[in-house]
C-alpha cells in the first residue's frame, strides 16, 4: 500500500477525521493498521504522533501535496495499536465501516472529569491548634472556632462535609491555609462500582477432575502454547472455581484476565464470588454504569491498577497491558453478538484479541454452542469436560411430561398433576421451587392443542407466524397461507397462536397454592435499578418459597434449597422462526433444568410439553449433550446453516414500503448478473421478504440471505452489494445491513 489514513487525535470523538500520508519505501512492510507513527503535522510541519487506521493505494489529494511518514514511534507495541488493529479485523471480518468499529474498540474517549476526593488536614500538632482555638474564640470569630474544634477531634475532614455541614466558607478555608493552620489536599477518587463484600470467599479444594484441567492449562501456558479452551461442563460442576484458580495463578505470574460473562448474569452473586477471592484487583463493566464510573475503569486497567475485569462483550476491549487471559463463561449465549454495527461476535473477536497480544482464551459452558463444539471435535480447540457433579451434589432427576395427556386426562391447570404433586412436597419440606416460562419468540406460532402440530413453512423448516390479516406467512422466503380453521393433521379445533405469560403463571400459583410466598421476575418486575438484585437475594434469604421468571431466572444462579424446577411450556421458543430455535431451547431447558440440586439436598425438574418427542426436550430430558449435537447437525448439514455453512442476512430499510421491496429486489438482481458477469460460482440466495419485524417504527424492514460454505466469498458479496447501494441512485434513503451468521432470524 502506498498511503496511510492516520488518526492523530483518538480521544476525539470524530474518529473519521483522519490525514493521509505517503508511506516512505522503507517502511511498506511496518506500517500495519494499528501502528504508531510520528508524522509532520500543520503549518510548521511540527513532528506528532499518530495511529495508522487505514491503507489504499490510491491518493485523495494532489500527490505532491502528501506528506511522507516521518517514522514508525518506538512505542509501538501500545495497547491502542493492538486495540486499532483488532477493530480493522472487525471491520473486515463483520462487515462494518472502520469508524464504527474504531468506536467500538476505544469506547470511552472523551476525557471525563475525574472525582476527586478533597480533604482538610491540620497542619499543627494538637496543643498547637487548641493554643489558635482559644485565640478565635475569644476574637468571636465562630466559623473558625467550630472548624478547629472539629479539627481537634479528627485530624482530617471531608471538604464537601466542613463546607456544606460545618457551613465553613471558603474564604475562611484559605485565611487558615495562609496563616498554616490548615491544608487542604486533593487525591483522584477512582469510582468503584462494587461495594467490597463482608464476607470472605468459602474455601473450595478443588476436586481431581477439576485440578486436572487446571493443571493442565497451566502446563501449557508455561509451555508458551496459547490456543482457544472449550470447558465442557454440566451445570453446576464447578466451572467457575475452575476460572478462579487459574486466573490466581495468572495473577501471580503478574498477567492480566478478561472474564466475560452475559449481561444478564453479571448480577450480585456471581461478582461476590470473584471480588471474595480477589478483592478490589477486580472491577466490573457494564451498561448500568455511569459514564465517569466506565471512564475509570478504563483509567485503572490501563494504570494496572486492577489485573481481572468482568462484563459483558464490550469488557473484551479493556487496556489491560498484558493480558494473559480471556475467559468466556456461557459462550453460547446469543448476547455475545452484537446487535449493531459492527455485529460481531465476542468469541470470535476475543480470539483475535488473543491472538494479537499472545493471551489465551477459555470459552465456558453447560451447553457449548455448535459452533464452538465443532471446532472442539475438530481439535481446533483443546476440549475439556467435567461430566458430573462431585460429592454430596448430584445432577437432578428429569421428569418430562406430555401435555397432551393432561388435557385428555381433564387437567386443565397449566401445572400437570406431576408438577402439582411434587410442588406440594417442596412446600411442606421448606424447599424452594422455580417455574420457569420460556416466553422468548414465542409470539405468533400456531399450534393445535390436541396433537401439538405446529404449522411450519413447506420450503424452510421454519414455523409460520400469524399476521392479523389473518395469513399465516415464511419470513424466512415470504410464502403465506391462510389461517386453517381446524388442524390439517388431526381435525381438532383447537388450534391457535400460543402465549402464555409470567404474570398468568403467578395469578394461578397463587389460587393453587394461597400459602405460598411467590416472588416474580420478568421485564415489568426488574425494570427499575437494582430491581434483579432486590428480588434474587429476598430468594436466596428465603424470603419467597416459589420464583417465577423467563429466561432471566435460568442464568448462573446458585441457590442452595432450589430443589425443584418446572418448565411450564417448553415448546414455545421451539418454533421461533429461526434456525436456531432448536440449539437455543435445549440450552433453555438444560439452564433450566441446571438450577435445581446444587447443594447437598437433590433436585428435581419437570418439563411440560406439547412436543416431547422433539429432539430438543428428548435429550435435555437425558441430560446428553453429546446426542443432541448430533442431531442438531444432521439438520444443519441438510439445510446448510451454521455451523455446518456460513450465512449472511442482508437488511433493507426504508420509510417507503414499495422502495425499499424494490431495493431488496434489485440488490438480488444485481447479485445475480454480477455473478454472471464474473463467472463466479453461483450464490445460493434466499428471498428477499419482507422481515420477521416488517414495520419498525414506520421504517419498513426487508431481507434476503445468503448461505455459503465460504466464508469469504460471502465478504466479496458484501463487499459487492456495499459498492452497489452506494452509488446507486435507486437507495436514497435506503439503508443496507449485513449480518453474518446471524444470532436471530430478521
Ligand atoms: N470442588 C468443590 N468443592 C466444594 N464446592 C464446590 C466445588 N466445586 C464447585 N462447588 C460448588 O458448587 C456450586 C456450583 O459450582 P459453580 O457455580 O462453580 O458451577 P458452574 O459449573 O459454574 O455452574 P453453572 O454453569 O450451572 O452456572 C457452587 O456453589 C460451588 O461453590
Ligand atoms: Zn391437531
Ligand atoms: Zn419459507
Amino acid at each position: 500500500m502506498k498511503y496511510a489514513d492516520i488518526i492523530v487525535d483518538i480521544s476525539h470523538e470524530d474518529l473519521d477525521r483522519t490525514y493521509q500520508y505517503l508511506i516512505p519505501e522503507e517502511l511498506k512492510e511496518r506500517a500495519l493498521l494499528g501502528v504508531q507513527v510520528l508524522v509532520p503535522f500543520g503549518k510548521g510541519n511540527r513532528q506528532i504522533k499518530g495511529y495508522i487506521i487505514g491503507l489504499s493505494d490510491l491518493p485523495k489529494w494532489k500527490e505532491e501535496a502528501i506528506k511522507p511518514i516521518t517514522a514508525i514511534a518506538e512505542d509501538t507495541l501500545m495497547i491502542e495499536s493492538q486495540l486499532i488493529s483488532l477493530a480493522g479485523w472487525m471491520k473486515d471480518n463483520f462487515g462494518s465501516t472502520m469508524n464504527e468499529a474504531l468506536k467500538t474498540v476505544l469506547p470511552v474517549k472523551k476525557t471525563v472529569k475525574q472525582k476527586e476526593n478533597r480533604v482538610i488536614k491540620a497542619a499543627l500538632s494538637g496543643e498547637e491548634l487548641q493554643a489558635v482555638l482559644e485565640g478565635e474564640k475569644k476574637k468571636n470569630n465562630k466559623g473558625r472556632v467550630r472548624l478547629l474544634e472539629e479539627l481537634l477531634k479528627n485530624p482530617s475532614l471531608d471538604y464537601e462535609w466542613v463546607k456544606n455541614t460545618l457551613n465553613i466558607s471558603l474564604s475562611t478555608m484559605k485565611d487558615l491555609e495562609k496563616l498554616g493552620i490548615i491544608h487542604r489536599e486533593a487525591s483522584v477518587l477512582y469510582r468503584n462500582p462494587v461495594k467490597q463484600p463482608s464476607t470472605v470467599a468459602k474455601s473450595v479444594v478443588l476436586s481431581p477432575s477439576q485440578q486436572e484441567i487446571a493443571d493442565d492449562f497451566l502446563k501449557e501456558y508455561h509451555e508458551g502454547i496459547r490456543k482457544t479452551y472449550l470447558l465442557h461442563g454440566v451445570t453446576g460442576s464447578g466451572k467457575t472455581e475452575v476460572y478462579i484458580k487459574i486466573i490466581e495463578e495468572m495473577i501471580k505470574e503478574g498477567k492480566q484476565v478478561i472474564v466475560l460473562i452475559p449481561e444478564i448474569s453479571l448480577t450480585y452473586q456471581t461478582v461476590m464470588r470473584f471480588y471474595q477471592k480477589f478483592g478490589d484487583r477486580v472491577s466490573i463493566m457494564n451498561s448500568k454504569l455511569s459514564q465517569g464510573e466506565k471512564y475509570d475503569q478504563y483509567v485503572r486497567a490501563k494504570n494496572g491498577d486492577i489485573d481481572i475485569m468482568i462484563g459483558p462483550r464490550s469488557a473484551l476491549f479493556t487496556p489491560f497491558q498484558d493480558l494473559g487471559l480471556i475467559i468466556m463463561d456461557e459462550e453460547h449465549e446469543g448476547s455475545y453478538k452484537s446487535e449493531n454495527p459492527p455485529k460481531y461476535h465476542a468469541r470470535e473477536t476475543a480470539i483475535e484479541r488473543a491472538r494479537l497480544c499472545g493471551a489465551s482464551v477459555i470459552l465456558g459452558s453447560a451447553t457449548p454452542s455448535l459452533e464452538s463444539y465443532k471446532k472442539a471435535l475438530e481439535g481446533e480447540y483443546t476440549l475439556y469436560r467435567l461430566s458430573e457433579r462431585e460429592g454430596e451434589r448430584k445432577m437432578p432427576v428429569i421428569w418430562t411430561v406430555d401435555l397432551r395427556e393432561e388435557l385428555k386426562a381433564r387437567n386443565k391447570s397449566i401445572f400437570s398433576r406431576k408438577l402439582q404433586t411434587l410442588m406440594e412436597e417442596r412446600l411442606k419440606r421448606k424447599e424452594q421451587i422455580m417455574l420457569f416460562i420460556n416466553r422468548r419468540g414465542y409470539a405468533g406460532f400456531v399450534s393445535c392443542r390436541s396433537c401439538g402440530l405446529v404449522l411450519k413453512c413447506p420450503h424452510c423448516d421454519i414455523s409460520l407466524t400469524s399476521h392479523n390479516n389473518g395469513k399465516l406467512v415464511c419470513h424466512y422466503c415470504g410464502y403465506e397461507e391462510e389461517f386453517p380453521d381446524k388442524c390439517p393433521s388431526c381435525g381438532s379445533k383447537y388450534i391457535a397462536s400460543f402465549g402464555t405469560g409470567t404474570q398468568k403463571v403467578e395469578e394461578m400459583a397463587k389460587k393453587e397454592f394461597p400459602h405460598a410466598r411467590i416472588l416474580r421476575m420478568d421485564m415489568d418486575t426488574t425494570k427499575k435499578k437494582g430491581g434483579h438484585e432486590e428480588i434474587l437475594s429476598a430468594f436466596a434469604n428465603g424470603q419467597a418459597d416459589i420464583l417465577v421468571g423467563t429466561q432471566m431466572i435460568v442464568k448462573g444462579h446458585d441457590f442452595p434449597r432450589v430443589t425443584l424446577v418446572g418448565i411450564l411450556a417448553a415448546d414455545l421458543s421451539l418454533y421461533a422462526a429461526d434456525f436456531r430455535a432448536s440449539e437455543r431451547t435445549f440450552q433453555l431447558l438444560t439452564q433450566a433444568s441446571g438450577r435445581a440440586g446444587r447443594a447437598e439436598l437433590s433436585g428435581e425438574v419437570v418439563i411440560q410439553t406439547y412436543q416431547p418427542e422433539h429432539h430438543s426436550i428428548v435429550y435435555a430430558g437425558k441430560g446428553d449433550y453429546e446426542e443432541f449435537y448430533k442431531r442438531e447437525m444432521l439438520y444443519r448439514k441438510l439445510m446448510s446453516y451454521p455451523p455446518a455453512s456460513h450465512i449472511m442476512a442482508v437488511l433493507v430499510v426504508s420509510k417507503e414500503e414499495e422502495k425499499g421491496s424494490k431495493a431488496s429486489e434489485l440488490l438480488t438482481k444485481a447479485l445475480k448478473q454480477w455473478e454472471e458477469k464474473e463467472e463466479l460460482m453461483e450464490y445460493h440466495v434466499i428471498g428477499p421478504a419482507p422481515a420477521r419485524l416488517s414495520k419498525a417504527n414506520d421504517i419498513f424492514r426487508f431481507c434476503f440471505y445468503i448461505k455459503e460454505d465460504d466464508y469469504q466469498r460471502l465478504m466479496a458479496a458484501k463487499d459487492f452489494l456495499d459498492g452497489f447501494y452506494r452509488f446507486s441512485d435507486e437507495f436514497q434513503g435506503i439503508a443496507v445491513q449485513f449480518d453474518f451468521d446471524p444470532m436471530n432470524s430478521y
